[in-house]
């Protein structure tokens, strides 16, 4: 665990759901652990990251290695100055995307040799880990349609560019990925609605962070009946 505070990713294609499970998620827990909570992501946490963002994903094209280093800056420059200045002070921080993307996309989708692409990450992040990452699972097909109906979407990125032979091998490395490490890792298929997913995630992360279900009791009890109003019939 990254104590004193709690690291948590959302992983998964483009247009899985991630940013609006994290947004839920983090009120919850901010009610739950009365933490702070800290939202970012990756690529772009941070205003170099912003600029970072801008050229991997709409800047001119480049190869997968340059790709590769543009995702490591942008992470060690995260993790330095927002991540782990966050995690010191004991907050809650939930990260839409982390080093698990770039074994995903540079190694599964590019097809660089998975364990440079991750020494690469350990090396800029000095070995930071996630306590907990949340996989949302969804067939690349139904994620692009989902993107598509989303009001005010621009043209395609150069990822979104990539093709359907790209997107499945994407999800495939981090299906393996999750496979591989069961005590880290949340599995969730996202094709079912919001709420459902929420629900779902709660209770797997409460329980891989160590939020017992008594915990949570205790906040729901503690917010019904305040101490001043303890024994008024
Ligand atoms: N479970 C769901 N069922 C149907 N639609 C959903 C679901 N979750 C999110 N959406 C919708 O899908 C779109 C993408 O959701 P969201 O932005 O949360 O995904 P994302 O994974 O963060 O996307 P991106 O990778 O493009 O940033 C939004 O229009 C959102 O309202
Ligand atoms: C962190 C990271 C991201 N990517 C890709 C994945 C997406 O195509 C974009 C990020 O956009 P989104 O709005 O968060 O979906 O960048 C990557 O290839 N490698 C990475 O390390």
């Amino acid at each position: 665990m990254n104590a004193p505070g709690y690291f948590i990713s959302f992983e998964g294609g483009e247009g899985v759901g991630k940013s609006t499970q994290s947004r839920l998620l983090g009120d919850w827990l901010a009610g739950l652990t009365g933490r702070e909570v800290v939202l970012t992501r990756e690529p772009g946490g941070t205003a170099l990251g912003q600029e970072l963002r801008a050229a991997v994903m709409h800047g001119q094209d480049m190869g997968p290695r340059a790709e590769a280093l543009i995702y490591a800056a942008d992470r060690a420059h995260h993790v330095d100055t927002l991540v782990r200045p966050a995690l010191e002070r004991g907050a809650v921080v939930i990260t839409d995307r982390y080093l698990d993307s770039s074994v995903a996309y540079q190694a599964g989708g590019r097809e660089l040799p998975a364990r440079e692409v991750e020494r690469l990450s350990r090396w800029a992040t000095r070995g930071l880990s996630t306590d907990v990452t949340v996989l949302l699972d969804l067939d690349p097909e139904v994620a692009a349609e989902r993107r598509a109906r989303a009001e005010g979407k621009g043209g395609l990125d150069r990822l979104e560019r990539a093709g359907i032979e790209f997107h499945t091998r994407v999800r495939d490395a981090f299906l393996q990925r999750a496979a591989a490490d069961p005590e880290r890792w949340v599995v969730i298929d996202a094709s079912a609605p919001v709420d459902d997913l929420q629900a779902q995630i709660r209770v797997d992360v409460a329980a891989r962070l160590g939020l017992t279900p008594v915990v949570a009791e205790a906040t729901t009890l503690d917010e019904t009946v305040p101490d001043s109003q303890e024994g008024v019939s």
